[in-house]
């Protein structure tokens, strides 16, 4: 587990102190995949770079498996660091060096004995998907499989964290899903904890199961990913949450214009639900017909999410008939947008 209690960072400048972390609280737990979202600006990179220290903190602790790295002499921090991978969005790789001599590197540092180098390479080549490319030169790989370097090295010494700073910004958003995809898999089958840093929701939405809102270097929110969709109280959370799903509050009006006999709703799945067949059930079950009007749904990470608009034709019996098993029968939240 991860406890950050308190922390922040003041940069003292000439003409005036900037604040870019300010007095962040937060507890991670062992095997998340914890996004930090905020725009440019909002401290995420100072955060994450406080976790190891790479920025001394003005304030605050942060213990990582039951450590104080903030109280750790210099000497304790290195050791330290070895549990503590990082991946940077620009790959940070050493350009003269090839693939396995890139991801050897921190093995060197750590004095590993040269056979079992070896044989720990191999392992981590295979385990990023880079087999064949062992002995490419940075410049000859892909911006996919430069990152893919990246957390071998990352990697090499088994750490037990994974920081990533925005480690898919500079990718096209193919080879982001390819690489978001390993970062699951490497969460699943090594149990390791990563805590990223982004300002894209759908890096949130595809991997991460919690998720902390910054902005002006505080946490604003946060939650269970699904949570957080479904209830973004703060104004750069919804920000946020649009980013994938559109705007919620959006131009329905056109909508109830067009479509302006029966009943317009919008329906909210979460979890579980989006994946209940309701539609063809209540049209089934119920003497009215349905018409899908509007909609999205997406697929986090804890199951599905997102909302549909539709019309419900029929007696207005039928319809609250079929309004009220929605209601009751399941966990799918309705919400009248008007009666035409
Ligand atoms: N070394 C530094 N010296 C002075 N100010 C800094 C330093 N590093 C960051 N800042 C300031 O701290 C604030 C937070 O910056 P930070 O880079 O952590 O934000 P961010 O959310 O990561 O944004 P970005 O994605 O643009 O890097 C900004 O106002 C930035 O100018």
């Amino acid at each position: 587990m991860i406890s950050i209690e308190g922390l922040s960072k003041v940069f003292r400048l000439k003409q005036k102190n900037i604040t870019a972390v300010d007095d962040m609280s937060l507890t991670i737990h062992d095997g998340d995949i914890f996004g930090v979202i905020g725009y440019s600006g909002a401290g995420k990179s100072t955060f994450i770079r406080l976790l190891n220290r790479l920025e001394e903190p003005t304030n605050g602790k942060i213990t990582i498996h039951g450590e104080e790295i903030t109280a750790m002499s210099k000497k304790k921090l290195r050791i330290a660091r070895q549990d503590i991978g990082m991946i940077f969005q620009h790959f940070n790789l050493l350009w003269s060096r090839t693939v396995s001599e890139n991801i050897a590197f921190p093995l060197e540092i750590a004095g590993v004995p040269m056979e079992e180098r070896k044989k720990r390479v191999s392992e981590l080549v295979d385990l990023v998907g880079l087999k064949g490319r062992e002995n490419a030169y940075p410049a000859q790989l892909s911006g996919g499989q430069k990152q893919r370097v990246g957390i071998a090295r990352a990697l090499a010494n088994n750490p037990k964290v994974l920081l990533c700073d925005e480690a898919t910004s500079a990718l096209d958003p193919e080879t982001t899903d390819s690489i978001l995809d390993l970062l699951v898999d490497i969460n699943e089958r090594l149990g390791l904890t990563i805590i990223l840093i982004t300002h894209e929701m759908h890096v949130i939405r595809k991997i991460c199961n919690r998720v902390a809102v910054m902005e002006n270097g505080k946490v604003v929110e946060q939650g269970e990913v699904l949570d957080v969709f479904l209830k973004p109280n703060k104004p750069v959370t919804r920000k946020f949450v649009e980013q994938v799903m559109g705007d919620p509050d959006g131009d329905h009006n056109q909508l109830l214009e067009v479509y302006s006999s029966g009943l317009v709703v919008r329906l909210h799945f979460v979890g579980e639900s989006a994946n209940q067949a309701l539609i063809s059930k209540i049209s089934r079950e119920f003497q009215i017909e349905v018409n899908i009007l509007q909609g999205k749904i997406t697929q986090t990470k804890l199951g599905a999410y997102g909302t549909l608009i539709v019309q419900i034709n029929g007696e207005p019996n039928e319809i609250n008939n079929t309004i009220g098993f929605i209601k009751e029968e399941t966990s799918v939240e309705v919400e009248v947008l008007t009666h035409a």
